[in-house]
């Protein structure tokens, strides 16, 4: 079994290092990711309170119950708080401060005033568990991922070793005690320190990734000025559809839009206001479709809208709604009106590739713009589909 001086100077030693991994994370993450530099600094003060606690013989031991004590407290609060942060919830920072004053005050009292190492490491214990306890239940509630999962679990078997040696105390130590008296609950107690502190920061590091992950995710699928999906991600979801509507035959329509004069509401108000319509307009086409309809931006100033489980005739239907809702959409103060050109097309109608479904849409929105514009029109059979037919 390792000597607990030994494993105390671990902790130290492992915490710098961990605080070394999780500040260079933060230097090649986004920094407005909230809460990493609170989870980068807690394992230095983590260390800093290892080092206080090696210094038994050396400073006064009060001195060194206190100070280590209070560096221990710190550090919990700074994970705690760190991970509170990089959940947007947040936590009363004066209860938690008059808690941990309130717990060193009976720390004190049983360092100076009842000398009793058993009532000490027990009060310490239950505070921990408190902190440990919260910071396992932060993220058994907001981190869904693994990395969240996998933190909460490993906090939740923190908080059993805490309450092991919190009840153990009575039993196994004398009042004199010191905390590198050894018994085996003592080297588990203590190896959840440092064990325990260098798997939370890998977890940190894992949920951070996470995140980064999500975050480019959305980059990738979303269009960030409008918030319909991007290109790449309505062309997978289309290429999907072809595929499900050859195994279950389950018929699919799209429409595709263009804004009217859109050239011109850039050259009369300026680039910066063509924005404003896009995303003006990106709106109004989704308060007219159902949930399971998606809107993506094909480019430029053309949309697609996939419509699950619809043929060319509800298509129709909601095509004609669509352009309605553009056309009445409550126009923002200083923003231009505008209106939109639809053409309809189904995957039942056009032949059986994406290609040709674009095509026949892209025939249908070309008529509607021809025949005067602010209108939705059908596809037509092409002539190779018709061919395929017969
Ligand atoms: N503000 C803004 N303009 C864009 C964006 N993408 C494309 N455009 C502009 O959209 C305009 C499209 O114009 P055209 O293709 O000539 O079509 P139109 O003026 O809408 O005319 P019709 O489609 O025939 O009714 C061009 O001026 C592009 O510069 C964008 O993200 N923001």
């Amino acid at each position: 079994m390792l000597d607990l001086r030994t494993i105390n100077s671990i902790t130290g030693m492992m915490a710098l290092l961990m605080a070394f991994v999780l500040l260079g994370m933060r230097h090649y993450y986004p920094r407005r990711m909230p809460g990493t530099l609170l989870w980068a600094l807690s394992p230095i003060v983590g260390g800093g309170s290892s080092l206080v606690f090696a210094l038994e013989g050396i400073l006064p031991a009060a001195l060194i119950a206190m100070l280590g004590n209070s560096l221990s407290f710190a550090s919990a609060a700074m994970n705690l708080f760190g991970t509170a942060a990089f959940y947007e919830q947040s936590l009363n920072r004066r209860r938690w401060l008059g808690f941990t004053l309130g717990v060193l005050g009976v720390i004190a009292c049983f360092m100076l005033v009842w000398p009793d190492y058993r009532v000490r490491v027990a009060v310490f214990a239950l505070a921990m568990t408190v902190y440990t306890g919260t910071h396992a239940w932060l993220h058994w509630r907001h981190g869904l991922s693994f990395a969240g999962r996998f933190l909460a679990v490993l906090l939740f078997v923190r908080c059993l070793v805490l309450l092991a040696r919190a009840g153990s105390a009575p039993l196994i130590d004398a009042a004199d005690s010191t905390r590198f008296a050894a018994s085996l609950i003592q080297t588990l107690y203590l190896s959840s320190f440092s064990v325990g502190g260098m798997v939370t920061c890998l977890g940190f590091v894992l949920l951070a990734s996470e995140r980064i992950r999500a975050e480019f995710e959305r980059l990738l699928n979303v269009d960030l000025l409008t918030g319909a999906a991007s290109r790449r991600a309505i062309m997978q979801a289309l290429e999907g559809e072809v595929e499900r509507w050859r195994r279950t035959d389950r018929v699919f329509s799209i429409l595709l839009l263009d804004i009217d004069y859109f050239k011109r509401i850039n050259d009369n108000y300026g680039h910066a206001v063509g924005d404003q319509v896009l995303t003006q307009f990106a709106n109004s086409v989704k308060s007219a479709l159902r949930s399971i309809d998606t809107l993506g931006r094909y480019g430029g100033e053309e949309f697609i809208v996939l419509l699950p489980e619809n043929d060319l005739r509800s298509a129709a239907i909601v095509a004609e709604r669509v352009r309605l809702a553009v056309e009445r959409q409550i126009v923002e103060a200083g923003l231009p009106a505008c209106t939109t050109s639809i053409g309809c097309a189904s995957i039942a109608d056009s032949g059986p590739t994406l290609p040709l479904l674009l095509a026949q849409a892209d025939a249908a929105l070309y008529t509607a713009k021809r025949e005067g514009r602010n209108a939705v029109r059908l596809a037509e059979p092409p002539v190779h589909a018709a061919a395929l037919a017969n």
